[in-house]
């Protein structure tokens, strides 16, 4: 049989190529593989700027002719080509297997966090889709407010982060990717997310590898967060992500009942509180979880689109068993 009509794009870091077959209907819709492919090739030129395409060849080309779509690839991997033996000869032999090469730029990575979820969420049906942050439309909502609030927690190499209930994964795959913590964990126990997660997984780390950027140790867990199982990972996380907001009164007093457990200086950032936010003044007992931490309210600069179009809070709870 014929060998079916292929589209092999180059690796920016020479890695292995990304093959599309062609037609490109891979993903969803007819044109969501052409789409992919041109945007990737738009995404490398600004991710490299020593990559520059000849003339204004991608701005025409037509997606449903394979002859048009293999001279704009060729185009593309001629120029990733010289671009490799140019950097072969002039950067030091070690300095382009240095371990701290830069990290996806914010808006490169998030054109990978979705990528990945196309490839990997073949039917978002399975997916309950009115949870607050909906995983379907990740990439215009969580990912900027994600991004803020890493940018406040100041995360370091001391740090290990804990999503529970993560879904299929995004989240995880996003702080793993952009911040310097030792660990990220995740934990889902639901059998559809924790299907798309394994395949998150995978695409993810294909796509890392083949734009050639580095991201922390993450583990994606099928499990209950509330199993003993998994009452090591919340003792030793020191930032922990619960998208509370739809739990009931019982599945947060079990949270609080692990939170008690935890040592000064962990944060647990929310999206609805886990105690008033004055509530430091009475005596201490697990009714009233206030007096063992700080929290604070927080809520996006404005302008920043939002999943229920309002702007979302979330809270910022920090473990201090100091005295008030
Ligand atoms: C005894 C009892 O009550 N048992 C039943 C309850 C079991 C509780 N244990 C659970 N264990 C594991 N996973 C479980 C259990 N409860 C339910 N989930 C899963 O959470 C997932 C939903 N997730 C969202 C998935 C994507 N991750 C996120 O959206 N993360 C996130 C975190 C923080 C934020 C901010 C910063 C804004 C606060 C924003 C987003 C939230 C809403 C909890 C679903 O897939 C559920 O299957």
């Amino acid at each position: 049989m014929s060998k079916a009509l292929e589209l092999k794009l180059y690796s920016p870091a020479g890695s292995d190529p990304d093959v599309y077959e062609w037609p490109l209907t891979c993903g969803r819709g007819a044109t969501s593989g052409a789409v992919e492919l041109v945007e990737t090739i738009r995404w490398v030129c600004q991710e490299f700027p020593e990559i520059v395409m000849e003339s204004n060849i991608l701005s025409s080309y037509d997606t449903n002719s394979y002859e048009s779509m293999k001279s704009l690839v060729d185009e593309y991997n001629n120029t990733i080509d010289a671009f490799l033996q140019r950097a072969a000869h002039t950067t030091r032999p070690d300095a382009r297997f240095s371990t701290t090469q830069r990290r996806t730029s914010r808006n490169l990575l998030r054109h990978i966090l979705q990528q990945v979820y196309v490839h990997a969420v073949t039917n978002p049906s399975k997916l309950n889709q009115y949870e607050p942050f909906s995983p379907e439309v990740y990439g215009e909502t969580s990912y900027e407010l994600v991004c803020q609030i890493i940018d406040q927690l100041n995360i370091t190499e001391e740090d290990t982060f804990l999503d529970l209930g993560s879904g299929v994964g995004q989240i995880v795959l996003q702080v793993a990717a952009s911040t310097c913590c030792k660990m990220v964990w995740g934990i889902e126990k639901s059998d559809w997310p924790n299907l798309f997660a394994e395949k998150m997984d995978l695409h993810f780390k294909r796509l890392m590898r083949w734009w050639g950027k580095p991201y922390g140790e993450y583990q994606l867990i099928n499990g209950d967060f509330l199993d003993q199982r998994h009452s090591d990972k919340i003792n030793s996380a020191s930032v922990i992500f619960v998208n509370n907001l739809a739990f009931g009164p019982n599945l947060d007093h079990q949270l609080k009942e692990r939170f008690a457990e935890l040592r000064d200086g962990v944060r647990i950032i929310s999206s609805k509180e886990f105690c008033p936010i004055n509530s430091r003044l009475s005596e201490r007992n697990l009714s009233n979880i206030g007096t063992i931490m700080q929290v604070s309210k927080l809520s996006p600069p404005q302008g920043s689109v939002s999943w229920t179009g309002k702007s979302v809070s979330y809270y910022v709870h920090t473990i201090d068993r100091t005295k008030v």
